[in-house]
């Protein structure tokens, strides 16, 4: 089981003097209180068309009335609540607060329990420039409250100051780049994130864990600071708030320049680990020939939408994802394989395209459970855009988490641990390599997991860890669901000869391959950044379109400086676990020459000149030399992490990027056949179709499907 994100629609009221769009409606819950199962429709602005007479089957979303006085051409995206003002026309401008109240009590309260479990959780606001997405998320000053406001005074409520602890970081990402709020203006610098996958909610040292902004994602720099209570809260916020790139556009006085994320850090005494809640105003998307924007803003608009865009594709390929798991889960079941087995190929997700998307890979089918707040303006100008705002959301409603272990049970109230929580960085780095099948998808067909219709249900509770799991299941590529997709379709009608043994069997994956790292610009991928080739994996077609050699044997060299067996490298057949060894020692030769690189145009990072002298200084010339390999070590190990991190990505998206070319390659052939296929009716159960088109006829498709049955054997065969 995993969580799917959660999505909700918020429709503003109009502002003053703008024009409305009618063909745009919310159903929507009735109120906070109300049972989640009874929907209403917001007839506002005016009666609803004739077609929709009831709409308690529909459930909470949007119709969008693409012509308002026709009937057939309705279009309804559902969500999992939908709000609207409850009588934006008579009242437009004293704000639409109650939706606000509703909205987080319904949706985001309960996260508030997951994240006092010490789980991950992201809202985020997103929608067109002027949807209410700064509305949503800080509100309108006092009297407006936002959700920040709202889920710090719930946390301060449910956590005794005795108990636990809360601190808070808060950047924006400017122009792309992430700068620190919480920092005076005049140290403002770009934060650096780095991608972990260890840094992990749990940790094992006594005291408090150390805080870190993300599961997978780090930015050691980016500076966390102590709330006491909501008060201490307001006024750290304000003043960081005060520092936001905000800038006046012609459809917004102050429109928010940069995506903002904040970050409240639950730390429960007696707890080892840190609950984090994410809350996101982003910026939003903006039409230039609306937003009549100077140099300065196009530049910021064209760096927001391109972020925008980006995330984007990383929901389109997530949903890809889901979709394929889906098809490929529901062929196994129909050829009778167990569910739990199939995991096909997913597409690489480009969470590497932008800032905002590495920041929200935890969100995004990554580990942490996700909120998205769909902001949406009711002006006829902003139709478009929100034709597209709620197809996005409609597409993100889809993507599931990755499983996590279960969050255990708030511990039980205690004094305040002696220790302070660390107020600025923390490092992390020890991270496993990530194996090339960073497949994030599971078993399961179902993509959204109810949330609690009221708040005093508990939360889904995450999945249990299953990524070793998953790992051990066998991947299925896409060849191979294809085939099993055909034998299913042949179970349903006839099952022709030999595709019996098309089903997936139980077999452990191997896969023919080593890794040779090479000199510097030799051979190299992905740009020449990194020195390593791939021997034995697949290669990219050579220029006069002659695929490069599969199986190549390394030399006996490359093979020392491996330290490879005789005995794995004569038979070059390797599990995944042999494959993993390999890129770390791989890894490790391209840290080194990184490193050597560095050092030789004398850019490494010593920290502490003086140190180095004063170790240096005393003792005789063993002592001295020793005394300056200490410190080496010392002050460049931080750096040398932080190129493995690095190398292991490039290795991770490489070792991604040739099992895509694979797939496609293997399958290039085989999909025309496929397609022809499709088109051709299952001969045994249409002879009566063709009988009268002659028996000639019926040999021709006889033989085609004979052939191709042969081709999907071999192509079985060759791969498992
Ligand atoms: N639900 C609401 N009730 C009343 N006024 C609202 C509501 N939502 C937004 N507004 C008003 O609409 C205007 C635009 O809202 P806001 O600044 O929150 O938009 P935004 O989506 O954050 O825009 P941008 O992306 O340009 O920063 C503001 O004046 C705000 O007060």
């Amino acid at each position: 089981m995993s969580a799917a994100v959660h999505i909700v629609a918020r429709l503003r009221p109009p502002l003053p003097g703008e024009v409305c769009d009618d063909g745009v409606r919310v159903i929507s819950h009735c109120s906070p209180a109300a049972d989640a199962d009874t929907h209403k429709e917001n007839t506002d602005p005016g009666p609803a068309p004739n077609n929709i007479k009831t709409t308690t089957n529909l459930g909470p979303g949007i119709l969008v009335l693409k012509d308002s006085s026709s009937s057939s051409l309705t279009q309804h995206y559902p969500f999992h609540s939908a709000y609207s003002p409850e009588k934006w026309l008579s009242n437009p401008i004293n704000g639409d607060s109650a939706s606000t109240r509703s909205l987080f009590a319904h949706d985001v309260l309960p996260l508030v329990d997951q994240v006092l479990s010490g789980a991950t959780v992201t809202v985020f606001a997103y929608g067109v420039t002027s949807s209410g997405k700064t509305y949503t998320m800080q509100g309108n000053g006092d009297e407006d409250q936002g959700v920040i406001g709202m889920v710090v005074e719930e946390l301060f409520k449910r956590i005794d100051s005795s108990a636990g602890m809360v601190s808070m970081s808060y950047l924006e990402l400017y122009l792309d780049t992430p700068y620190d709020l919480l920092v005076p203006p005049t140290q403002r610098r770009r934060l650096q994130i780095l991608s972990t996958s260890s840094a992990g909610t749990t940790s094992s040292h006594s005291g408090p864990p150390p805080l870190s902004f993300g599961t997978s994602i780090h930015l050691p720099n980016l500076s966390t600071h102590p709330v006491e209570s909501p008060d201490t809260f307001r006024s750290l916020y304000a003043d960081a708030a005060r520092h936001r790139s905000t800038g006046a556009t012609l459809l917004n006085s102050n429109s928010s320049r940069s995506h903002a994320v904040l970050t409240l850090y639950v730390t429960l005494a007696n707890s080892r680990s840190v609950g984090k809640l994410h809350l996101l105003d982003l910026a939003g998307s903006e039409n230039n020939n609306l937003t009549g924007n100077n140099p300065e803003r196009m530049k910021e608009s064209s760096a927001i939408n391109k972020s925008l865009t980006a995330l984007g594709q990383v929901v389109n390929a997530l949903n890809d994802n889901a979709r394929t798991v889906a098809r490929a889960a529901k062929a196994a079941k129909l050829a009778g394989e167990d569910e739990a087995v199939v995991d096909p190929k997913v597409k690489l997700v480009p969470y590497r395209a932008s800032s905002l998307t590495r920041l929200l890979s935890d969100a995004l089918g990554g580990p942490s459970l996700a909120l998205l707040i769909v902001c949406l303006a009711p002006g006829m100008k902003f139709r478009s855009d929100l034709v597209r705002s709620v197809g996005f959301a409609s597409q993100a409603r889809r993507i599931e988490s990755k499983t996590l272990p279960p969050a255990p049970p708030p511990p039980p109230l205690q004094a305040r641990p002696d220790t302070n929580v660390p107020t600025s960085k923390t490092f992390n780095f020890a991270v496993p390599f990530r194996s090339s099948s960073t497949s994030s998808t599971s078993n399961t067909t179902s993509n959204i997991v109810n949330f609690p219709s009221s708040t005093n249900k508990p939360f889904p509770s995450l999945p249990t860890n299953s990524s070793s799991s998953s790992r051990a299941r066998r991947r299925t590529s896409p060849v191979r669901s294809r085939a099993l997709s055909i034998a299913s379709r042949d179970t349903r009608k006839h099952k022709p000869h030999g595709m019996n043994n098309i089903k997936a069997t139980p077999k452990k994956r191997t896969r023919r391959v080593s890794f040779i790292p090479v000199p510097h610009g030799q051979g190299s991928q992905s740009g020449g950044r990194l020195s390593m080739i791939f021997e034995g994996l697949p290669r990219p077609r050579a220029s006069g379109g002659e695929r490069l050699g599969r199986l190549s044997m390394p030399s006996p060299q490359h093979r020392t400086s491996l330290g490879g067996t005789e005995s794995t490298d004569a038979g070059f057949v390797m599990t995944e676990e042999e494959i993993r060894e390999r890129i770390s020692k791989a890894v490790e030769v391209e840290v080194e020459r990184r490193m050597t690189e560095l050092r030789e145009q004398g850019l490494l990072i010593v920290k502490d000149e003086e140190a180095k002298e004063s170790k240096g200084a005393e003792g005789g010339e063993a002592e001295q030399e020793e005394a300056k390999e200490d410190f080496e070590n010392e002050s460049t190990e931080e750096l040398r992490e932080e190129i493995r991190e690095e190398v292991e990505q490039e290795v991770s998206m490489m070792m991604q990027e040739e099992e895509l070319e694979q797939d496609s390659e293997d399958f290039e052939d085989l999909e025309d056949d496929m397609l022809v296929r499709e088109e051709i009716p299952v001969v045994d159960d249409s002879f009566s179709d063709f009988a009268n088109g002659g028996k000639k006829l019926i040999e021709r498709e006889e033989k085609k499907k004979k052939k191709e049955v042969d081709l999907v054997m071999a192509t079985s065969v060759r791969l498992f």
